[in-house]
């Protein structure tokens, strides 16, 4: 088989379920590397991504709620940089560990990566991206007045959640590094939790007070780095038109063209799938004979013995 340039961006559920202690996560994760090793047995590069808002949300609550001006909360793009250090050392020694079972000898590495984005981006002044637990409208009500700062938004039926700026990636400061890293043999973990928003003054790089949608900036790395395959894995099979009604219908086979048909029509959620969508349209428009997969972790077996899944072409 050709050696296929793939790049995986993991969602929320591979890493955190109910349970978001350490251990949890951890274990979350060790089921999830065994998923990842299939596509090292079939010769393919990997670089892999992944979320981090229910986890960074978490931090800066514990920060807020223990923190004194001797002993100051971290900044937000700080406490991203926190997070894909924490999720991608999970990520790593799991892998590690599966790569050796299998007896491959391929090394992995987290890479603190920053995304650039632009000062002018108007999600600075339109918070969306949701982080952090959910709230019941009362709890929400409660924080809002303990935070006068914090926004809240109702999250797809499943309770209310703190939203911040989540401006789009404009360029993955490090993805020469990551392309050297995978010429080289090396597993990269990279624009964990969309990597740190920063934005470019001159030489320097100054971080900002956001969130990046990991998916958005896993199509701009996967795009930067020449990759083949982008593999959106989530909680659902397939992406579905008229999900959630009776008459609902997977998407097993799409092109642009259809896919842009069906964001018109409003079939995708704006908080969830959508930006999932968007990722996968720029990723296959702006990269020749690539194509985009939006499956789940466990479903991944499937998609490489059969194709199954929702496989995005140009046509
Ligand atoms: N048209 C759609 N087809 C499939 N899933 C959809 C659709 N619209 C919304 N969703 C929801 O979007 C979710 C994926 O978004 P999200 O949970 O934010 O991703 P992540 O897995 O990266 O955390 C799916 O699990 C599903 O519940
Ligand atoms: N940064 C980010 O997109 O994280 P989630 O996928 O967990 O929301």
């Amino acid at each position: 088989m050709t050696k296929r340039r793939v790049l995986i961006a993991l969602g929320g559920n591979a890493i955190l379920s109910k349970d978001a202690s350490a251990q949890a996560q951890q274990e979350a994760l060790r089921q999830t590397a065994k998923y990842l090793i299939t596509f090292i047995k079939n010769g393919d590069e990997l670089v892999i991504s992944h979320g981090n808002g229910p986890q960074v949300g978490n931090l800066i609550l514990q920060q807020a709620n223990g923190s004194t001006s001797e002993n100051p909360e971290m900044p937000l793009d700080t406490a991203d940089a926190m997070t894909e250090g924490s999720i991608g050392y999970w990520l790593q020694n799991a892998l590690g560990e599966e790569l050796k079972k299998a007896g491959l000898n391929k090394s992995v590495v987290t890479l603190i990566t920053q995304s650039e984005v632009s000062a002018e981006d108007e999600a600075f002044e339109h918070p969306t991206k949701p982080i952090g637990p959910f709230y019941t409208k009362s709890a929400a009500e409660q924080q809002q007045q303990e935070h006068p700062d914090y926004h809240f938004i109702e999250d797809a039926g499943r309770g209310y959640r703190r939203v911040v700026p989540s401006p789009r990636p404009i360029h993955i400061t490090e993805s020469e590094v990551v392309k050297k890293l995978v010429e080289n043999g090396v597993i990269p973990i990279s624009v964990g939790g969309g990597g740190i928003p920063v934005v470019r003054q001159g030489e320097r790089l100054v971080g900002q007070e956001a969130v990046i949608d990991k998916d958005l900036a896993s199509e701009k790395l996967a795009e930067q780095i020449n990759a083949d395959l982008l593999i959106i894995l989530t909680a659902v099979d397939h992406v579905f038109i008229n999900f959630n009604k009776p008459d609902q219908k997977a998407l097993k086979r799409v092109t642009i063209a259809e896919l842009q048909r069906y964001i018109a029509e409003n079939q995708f959620a704006e908080g969830s799938m959508l930006p999932k969508i968007q990722a996968a349209v720029d990723f296959v428009k702006k990269s020749k004979n690539a194509k985009a997969i939006i499956t789940t972790l466990e479903n991944i077996g499937n998609f490489l013995e059969n194709g199954e899944g929702t496989i995005i072409t140009a046509a």
